[in-house]
């Protein structure tokens, strides 16, 4: 939670986007949301900008680079007080590789709702489909 005054505490996404298809990432942990699937990213820590944390989070659930982009979809209220806000961004360097979660996908916009996403994302997973038919 965040402090009286500066509002709920921020967790922020990373849509990436590459050739046409968006990664998507299981979650392995807490039991209640496991096997759900999400926007890699996490909680942003004080002192951090909303891009600093989510290249943070991509090396450390990842370990690849990005170049964050533009905002996507608007704001989801979450369950616990949180309140998730969703980025593109783009592989710099590296290879995405499962560190943190289950298993990651690459998703056509044909494919995009063919995993159980978290459902908070939904609307923004919504969004991203959007933004794949423009592009
Ligand atoms: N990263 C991420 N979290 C999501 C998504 N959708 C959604 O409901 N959540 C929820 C799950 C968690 O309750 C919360 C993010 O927590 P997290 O565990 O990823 O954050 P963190 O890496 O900073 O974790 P921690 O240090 O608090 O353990 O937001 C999503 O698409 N991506």
């Amino acid at each position: 939670m965040g402090l009286a005054g500066t509002g709920p505490s921020l967790v922020v996404g990373a849509a990436i986007i590459d050739n046409g298809r968006l990664l998507a990432a299981q979650r392995a942990d807490p039991p209640e949301l496991a096997g759900g699937w999400e926007f890699p990213g996490g909680k942003v820590e004080p002192g951090e900008t909303e891009q600093d944390a989510l290249v943070r989070e991509c090396r450390e659930e990842l370990g690849v680079d990005v170049e964050v982009g533009t905002r996507i979809g608007a704001d989801c209220p979450l369950h616990n007080g949180l309140v998730m806000r969703v980025w593109t961004a783009a592989i710099v360097h590296g290879e995405p590789e499962a560190r943190e979660h289950s298993a990651l996908r690459w998703l056509t916009e044909a494919e995009l709702f063919d995993v159980p996403w978290l459902p908070a994302d939904l609307p923004v997973v919504e969004a991203v489909r959007e933004h794949l038919k423009e592009t």
